[in-house]
């Protein structure tokens, strides 16, 4: 039984079509990184899944009582603004300060209680942001490219910690990530997002197949490979999934 699962997902933004025809289900206690250029659609379709964004076609289904966390890509907070990282995590509900304090220890920040959001560094900001979104126990958590703006060690601590927090709550995790390192040794699957989806599978899998290598290049190349890449969207749309697209 699927946690989580979008069905036949059309968006359209005026004249744009951000989404195509998607289709994704997450399953309990799972890792599923979507990757994809920029613009192919990544964000929306977790603001699709958390109930933020309504699809033109299709449909969302969620198990019954579904608790989902959400970790946003871009959070501004006016400088001028006096909240303090406690009073951050009462929004939008209150917490009991050992509540949260576990939830801070637990997303690896559990000294900053005190300080002001402002001041945070970017890697607190985004384990504050963490923590706020394990304080509802969340059957899963969604997280849109949470690494963004850390440094390559701030990276990979900050997913030990999301691996930490997957082992210690059982829940599932949906992320997006560029970091395709990752993506690769830290996800039980992909899904390779470009207004449609490419493909998806095992990381194994998908980095042996020919759409993946087509969009991510090998070796060093292919993070660069990620941007650089523009796909037909129809024609690789029907090509990809007739070969892998059965093979998740
Ligand atoms: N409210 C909106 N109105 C019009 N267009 C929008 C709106 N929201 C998103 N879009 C467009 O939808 C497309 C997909 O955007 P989205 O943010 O989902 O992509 P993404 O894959 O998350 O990109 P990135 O990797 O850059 O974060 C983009 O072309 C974007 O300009």
């Amino acid at each position: 039984m699927a946690l989580i699962a979008a069905e036949h997902l059309d968006v359209r933004h005026g004249r744009t079509q951000v989404l195509h025809d998607v289709s994704v289900r997450i399953d309990g206690g799972e890792i599923v990184t979507l990757v994809g250029p920029n613009g192919s659609g990544k964000s929306t379709l977790l603001r699709c899944l958390i109930g933020a964004q309504r699809p033109t076609k299709g449909r969302i289904l969620k198990a019954a009582g579904l608790r989902i966390g959400y970790v946003p890509q871009k959070l501004h907070i006016d400088p001028t603004l006096p909240l303090t990282v406690r009073r951050f995590l009462d929004l939008p509900t209150r917490v009991g300060t050992a509540e949260a304090e576990a939830a801070l220890d637990e997303a690896g920040a559990g000294h900053v209680m005190g300080r002001q959001m402002a001041d945070l560094s970017g890697g607190q900001f985004q384990r504050v942001l963490l923590a706020r979104a394990i304080l509802s126990r969340p059957d899963i958590l969604m997280l849109d490219e949470p690494t963004q703006g850390l440094d390559q060690p701030g990276s990979a601590a900050f997913y030990q910690s999301l691996e930490e927090i997957r082992a210690r709550l059982g829940c599932a995790i949906l992320m997006v990530s560029h970091d395709l390192h990752v993506v690769m040794s830290a996800s039980d699957r992909v899904v390779c997002l470009n207004g449609h989806v490419c493909c998806e599978g095992h990381p194994a899998m998908v980095s042996a197949a020919p759409a993946y290598r087509e969009l991510f290049g090998t070796g060093t190349r292919g993070a660069l490979a990620l941007y650089r890449h523009d796909h037909d969207h129809a024609d690789h749309a029907a090509h990809h999934h007739h070969h892998h697209g059965e093979e998740a």
